[in-house]
């Protein structure tokens, strides 16, 4: 009654600051719609009543002595809402006001900016059958109770059920809408021309939802539904919760503008801090229509000390008024999160779900991909380019140049798929496939693509690498997606590159887990090359590096029947390769002439070495402005491509100058004077590469390519090899570490004769795999301690052999190693002229290759230049092994030219 008898100056009061609050208020009221209040509030709520409550009254029911203010009549009470109240209509939905109809285009009219077109017209179409035919009445209770008491997880639920459920409604009756027109008009359509071709099957074709409303269609509860609903839920929450305004006040102004006027309806403690002011909302809006107070989702808050503190306060103030302790203002508790928590509480369990599904569907390949065998991303689908002989592949067999053999067998395969009939008559199967094998650079990869370029079939070309993925399932898919799609295009041929990465024999280097998805991946394609039958004309050619890692099942006849292996190029294929890239070459040099040089410059290189060099050739040339290529310029070029770069900026200083140029004469005195080492070609000491000081360049003994070396060639060139370190101890009082790799490369060439090519008699014929050739031998020697002592000392025994072969000889060309190091000193590069100038001709004859391109009246190499050293010949000159890699030990033992000429270097450091 106290409060009901204070009522006229408290409610001019009240306008006066209510007014004010208004004012300040609208502009926040007017800003565009903030996010929702938190989702997650937990409540409990206690009565801050000290006195039982009476039967029947409900916290926030009108405090006894009030109730007139809520009544129709009075000035407070609630006002209708603004465009007229809401209809209930038949079908348990309300209609929206017109107001409301408003805010929801503004709202979404702000928000589709940012979403994607078609998402934002499906949300249109939606939002259209909303303002025509309302929202169910669950619906607007729940909003109404949000905005009144705040979302919470079941609130969401609901928001979500039934938002989703009118986007599902609103599909299919725009789904059925269309059809019925598409319907209607395919019926015109057979009235107006019932000719022949017009059947009843187009007319009343079902068109699948799809077809007809791409967005929305089927509502299968796909991603776009799913951002679709998610969307509407939130437009509706907006729509009714409009604004989550709040104003902070202080405890005076709340005491003396809402406390005393007995407009409080509850306090509402937040996290212990803030306390949020319930207004009887009603009361505020039919005195004060403008005030944002008067709208549901708006309230006051002021801050407190502590909850005790504010307690005592607002007992105090009641006591002041004298409100009786059954009216006193409920007061409840509440813990709230902001979305910024819930966000961080739930972001990353909803990011790794999100992840672990979106990779799941990626990799999924097939099933419930939703895109046929890619996914719905395309994962698993084939990578591999398809070329036809009209489009894109230029390259002819005219540009694979020294391979004879392997294009005459690739040429089978292509004839037995242009005339299978041929080779079916006579009984023959067409051979499945085909391994290409050998070093890097050798025109695997050339020859496939010439391969694509003349048989005139389609030809898929993929890399064994493209296979790999991290997501399980990929590989197989895509080789399955590649099979398939051969198949659509017989006949046609299969290039897989590099398939050791995909190919290597199963249940080796098993550590590590990752081999499961490659071992898949392999058993796909086994599968997939047994699945064809001799009908479908699919030839699988593969490339590799390494066909002795390769799984044994993949080379068995009936998958890769053929073994086709490509090696580094003879003399004669290096000629033929210069030949075809020398063709785009301006040069005005005899070409005979250029090839046979070039070629006999270069054993060991491959024909990505080749063209490179040519490359760089041309390079070089432009470099210098010139004209044309001269030969000058191809000779600095191979040198390049084997020592490296001339380093002019590295200066010497004159001491390590002289070590240098003693070192270098003693290997080209050695090479001059030993019947089998190699001859000279030309010595430099301007450092280049990688740490070498000096640099020697040699041709194989016998001027060719060497495949077999005797004992008195080996040891001709270690003793040559330490010619460099035995100058030194003879011209200089101490020795240097510029020797090392001379010693690598001794030891290496001595341990092979003792270990592997039956040269030593206390070791005998017996062959023990080095560390490299063998993953056993890294832990465990392949013989007994007793062994190991006899190899050493025979390895020991020949080095120390030709030490004194070299040593022998130095000191007798005491001289003849001065007069070279001097000029060498002098001029920093000699030539083979220079030597025959310094020392007379060569004690032995020149034979082959060698004679004929730089024997007597030949041009000097180098071109009359006197700066541009060569490379040269004691070299890591192993080939491949049976199947295996090119580390092994030194020269050839049987079958295959040289590698690449290392060059005889003085090394900076050990
Ligand atoms: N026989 C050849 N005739 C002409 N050019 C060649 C020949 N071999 C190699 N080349 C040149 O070398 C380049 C590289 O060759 P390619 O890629 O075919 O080597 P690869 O054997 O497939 O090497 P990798 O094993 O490293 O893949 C070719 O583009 C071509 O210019």
């Amino acid at each position: 009654m106290a409060s009901a008898l204070r009522r006229p100056q408290q409610l001019a009061r009240a306008s006066r600051q209510f007014t004010e609050a208004a004012s300040l208020s609208r502009a926040l009221s007017r800003r565009p719609a903030s996010i929702p209040r938190p989702l997650f509030a937990y409540a409990r709520t206690r009565q801050y009543a000290t006195q039982p409550e009476k039967d029947g009254d409900k916290p926030g029911s009108p405090a006894s002595g009030m109730e007139h203010l809520y009544q129709k009549s009075s000035p407070m009470s609630p006002s209708q809402p603004p465009g007229g109240p809401k209809k209930p209509d038949n079908d348990g939905k309300s209609k929206l006001s017109s107001e409301e109809i408003q805010q929801l285009d503004e709202i979404f009219n702000l928000v589709k900016k940012g979403m994607p077109a078609s998402m934002a017209q499906d949300v249109d179409k939606f939002l259209e059958k909303v303002k025509r035919d309302g929202v169910p009445d669950e619906l607007r209770k729940a909003m109404d109770e949000t905005a009144k008491e705040g979302m919470s997880p079941a609130r969401a639920a609901t928001f979500w059920r039934l938002t989703t459920q009118m986007a599902r409604q609103t599909a299919d009756e725009v789904v059925n809408e269309r059809k019925d027109s598409k319907d209607e008009q395919a019926k015109q359509q057979t009235s107006e021309d019932p000719g022949p071709g017009n059947s009843k099957k187009d007319g009343n074709k079902k068109k699948k939802p799809d077809e007809l409303f791409p967005g929305m269609s089927g509502m299968n509860f796909d991603l776009s539904q799913f951002l679709i609903s998610g969307f509407v839920a939130y437009l509706m929450y907006r729509l009714f919760v409009p604004t989550d305004n709040s104003r902070e006040i202080t405890w005076q102004e709340f005491r003396n503008t809402f406390l005393d006027k007995g407009l409080v309806e509850k306090l509402v403690v937040v996290n212990g801090n803030k306390v949020r002011v319930h207004l009887h909302r009603e009361s505020v809006a039919s005195m004060f229509p403008e005030s944002p107070a008067a709208q549901p989702g708006f309230f006051y808050y002021f801050s407190i000390g502590s909850v005790e503190a504010f307690e005592r306060r607002v007992e105090d103030a009641q006591n002041e008024l004298g409100i009786p302790g059954s009216e006193r203002l409920p007061v409840s508790y509440q813990q709230e999160g902001s979305w910024a928590d819930t966000i961080f509480a739930f972001g990353p369990t909803l990011l790794f779900i999100g992840a672990i599904m979106y990779m799941s569907r990626r990799a999924g390949g097939g099933a419930g991909g939703g895109g046929g065998p890619g996914g719905i991303f395309g994962m698993g689908r084939s990578r591999a380019k398809k070329f036809n002989m009209e489009e894109g592949i230029k390259v002819k067999f005219n540009d694979v140049a020294g391979m004879d053999e392997a294009k005459q067998e690739i040429m089978e395969f292509v004839s037995f798929l242009k005339e299978p009939a041929v080779y079916q008559k006579l009984g023959a199967k067409i051979p499945r496939g085909a391994i290409l094998s050998g070093p890097p650079g050798t025109g695997k990869t050339l020859l496939a693509k010439a391969t694509a370029g003349e048989s005139g079939v389609p030809f898929f070309s993929v890399s064994g690498s493209e296979f790999v993925e991290m997501f399980v399932g990929v590989g197989p898919s895509r080789v399955r997606d590649l099979f398939a799609n051969a198949r659509k295009s017989t006949p046609c041929i299969i290039f897989i590159d590099e398939i050791d990465a995909i190919g290597k024999a199963r249940g080796k280097n098993a550590m590590g887990g990752g081999n499961d998805e490659r071992e898949s991946t392999l058993n796909q394609i086994l599968t997939e090359m047994d699945g064809f039958n001799t009908s479908e004309q699919v030839v699988v050619l593969a490339g590799t590096n390494r066909p002795d890692i390769l799984d044994s099942a993949l080379m068995r006849p009936g998958r890769f029947d053929r073994h086709i292996s490509i090696d580094k190029p003879t003399m004669e294929g290096r000629k033929q390769i210069f030949n075809v890239h020398l063709k785009n070459i301006t040069t005005s040099e005899d070409l005979e002439l250029v090839k046979g040089r070039l070629s006999a410059l270069t054993p060991g290189f491959s024909g990505a070495d080749i063209a490179n060099a040519v490359n760089e050739a041309a390079l070089i040339a432009a470099r210098s402005q010139a004209s044309s290529v001269d030969m000058s310029h191809f000779e600095q070029a191979i040198e390049r491509v084997i020592g490296g770069l001339e380093k002019k900026s590295m200066v010497l200083s004159p001491k390590e100058k002289k070590t240098v140029a003693y070192h270098e004469a003693g290997h080209a005195i050695c090479g001059w004077y030993f019947e089998f080492a190699d001859p000279l070609l030309k010595v430099s000491i301007i450092p280049r590469g990688q740490g070498a000081l000096g640099y020697a360049q040699y041709l194989p003994a016998g001027g060719a390519d060497a495949y077999l070396m005797n004992m008195k060639q080996l040891m001709d060139r270690m003793a040559m090899t330490l010619g460099g370190r035995v100058s030194e101890e003879l011209n200089f009082p101490t020795v240097t570490s510029g020797a090392s790799d001379d010693f690598n490369k001794v030891t290496r060439l001595a341990t092979a004769m003792v270990t592997q090519w039956g040269m030593s008699s206390k070791i005998g014929y017996m062959y023990y795999p080095n560390a490299s050739e063998s993953q056993e031998a890294q832990f465990q020697k392949p013989f007994s301690e007793e062994t190991a002592r006899n190899i050493d000392t025979e390895v020991r025994r020949i080095v120390d052999e030709a030490y004194k072969q070299c040593r022998d000889l130095l000191e007798e060309k005491h001289n003849e190693v001065k007069i070279v190091a001097e000029e060498l000193l002098r001029k920093e590069m000699l030539t083979r002229d220079d030597m025959v100038r310094l020392l007379g001709p060569r004690p032995f004859d020149d034979q082959g290759e060698f004679n004929k391109y730089f024997g007597a009246g030949q041009a000097p190499l180098g071109g009359g230049r006197t700066d541009n050293p060569q490379p040269g010949g004691i070299g890591d000159s192993m080939p491949p092994k049976e199947g295996g890699s090119n580390e092994g030990p030194i020269p050839p033992p049987l079958g295959g030219p040289q590698d690449n000429p290392a060059g005889a270097m003085f090394k900076k450091d050990a």
